[in-house]
């Protein structure tokens, strides 16, 4: 046998063997484009919620692994250094998907072409206070805002208010915000959601994962109604209603309820300052569903526009059952509603018509 001529041939396949590979690693990694950057802006970001949820956004929690973002942070002159502190973390951070950061107590450019704003900033409420006592000041802020977002911001900005009261803030940020279109215009009532399946899930000793479709109806106060009517857990031998599960109706619908529209206060009571972690992993959790959609058969609460369904007075911001897919929410439509939820569904409708009233009257 000849070696010298093997050894050749070997040589020769191997290179263009290797050659071939390169070939493909070159096609490959010219085709994977990379997305688009998504402009996000947070307001009230030199706040406690903002420190919690900006790292998030900068690590994708929000909005995907493979989703560059530019960070837009507003805040207002006194909180300028602090604001300034956070912006040098971010750039510390190194975050891999972080593209751009604009610091600012300039609400023009803070809105200029922002296509998600979370709207954080205002005063939030101290302990014996309810969330509409910080209404008078909250409210002109969500006026100004909107029109800020309206001249500056992309056309198809997804809104998310969580400054309270967070409904009211967003249906006055909707009204004067008129080429927004309404549906983009939300309020935060996921943390109110994730905090009833968090209590289903404790008092079951079950992963909190396999809870799933409760509804927070209404308003994110203290009228707000949890309702397990829907909600099940996932189990070994199937999905169980969550009311055969617990097997006490008693403590459905009085504790349970009670626990989940005094958990802000109760956590107030406790750290002297509002939820801040909680809120801010809500924020991802609403935002990420409304983009990139719910999983099948699973439904998450949303404070969106009321269109009458299950008899709400249309253009009230309130909280329903939704589904999110391409981007856009549907409200569920066709659950059964007993009479015991009519009347919590009402109340808190009612006390979103005199915040409504409230809030213009403080407009002037
Ligand atoms: N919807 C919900 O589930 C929740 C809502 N909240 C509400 O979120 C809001 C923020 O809470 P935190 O971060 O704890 O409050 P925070 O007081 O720590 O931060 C608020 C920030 O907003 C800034 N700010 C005030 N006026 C502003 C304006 N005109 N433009 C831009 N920024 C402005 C402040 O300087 C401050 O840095 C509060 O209204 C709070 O009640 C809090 C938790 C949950
Ligand atoms: O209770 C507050 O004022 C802050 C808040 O909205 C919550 O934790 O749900």
């Amino acid at each position: 046998m000849d070696y010298t001529k093997l050894l050749e041939k070997a040589i020769v396949v191997s290179s263009s063997v290797a050659l071939f590979c390169n070939v493909i690693k070159h096609i490959w990694s010219s085709t994977k484009m990379e997305k688009e950057p998504v402009k996000v802006l947070v307001t009230g970001a030199a706040g406690q919620i903002g420190y919690a949820l900006i790292p998030m956004i900068a690590r994708g929690v929000m909005l995907g692994p493979d989703q560059p973002v530019i960070i837009h942070m507003l805040d207002i002159e006194q909180a300028a250094e602090a604001l300034h502190g956070v912006e040098m973390e971010l750039i510390d951070g190194a975050f891999p998907l972080l593209r751009g950061v604009v610091a600012t107590t300039d609400v023009a450019e803070a809105c200029s072409d922002v296509n998600i704003a979370i709207m954080l900033g205002g005063i939030p409420r101290r302990e014996g206070m309810e969330r509409k006592n910080v209404m008078s000041r909250n409210v002109s802020i969500y006026k100004a805002q909107a029109l800020a977002l309206e001249q500056h911001a992309a056309a198809d900005c997804k809104v998310l208010v969580v400054a309270n009261p967070a409904n009211t803030n967003a249906l006055i940020l909707k009204e004067f915000a008129p080429s927004i279109p309404e549906k983009n215009i939300t309020c935060l009532t996921r943390l109110d959601h994730n905090r009833a399946l968090g209590q289903i899930a404790e008092k079951l000793q079950e992963h909190v994962s396999d809870v799933k479709n409760v509804i927070v109806w209404g308003n994110h106060s203290s009228t707000q109604y949890p309702d397990v009517n829907h909600a099940t857990v996932t189990t070994n031998s199937g999905e169980i209603s969550v009311r055969d599960l617990i097997a006490n109706d008693k403590w459905l619908n009085t504790e349970f309820i009670t626990t989940v529209q005094q958990r802000g206060a109760a956590i107030i009571k406790a750290r002297k300052h509002s939820s801040a972690l909680s809120a801010a992993s809500a924020v991802c959790d609403h935002i990420h569903d409304w983009v990139l959609g719910t999983p099948e058969g699973t439904w998450v609460s949303m404070g969106v526009c009321s269109y009458g369904s299950y008899g709400i007075t249309p253009g009230l911001i309130y909280s329903f059952p939704v589904t999110c897919q391409n981007g856009k929410w549907s409200i569920v439509q066709g659950l059964k509603i007993d009479e015991f939820s009519r009347a919590k569904m009402d109340a808190t409708a009612n006390e979103l018509l005199e915040e409504k009233s409230l809030a213009y009257s403080f407009l002037g």
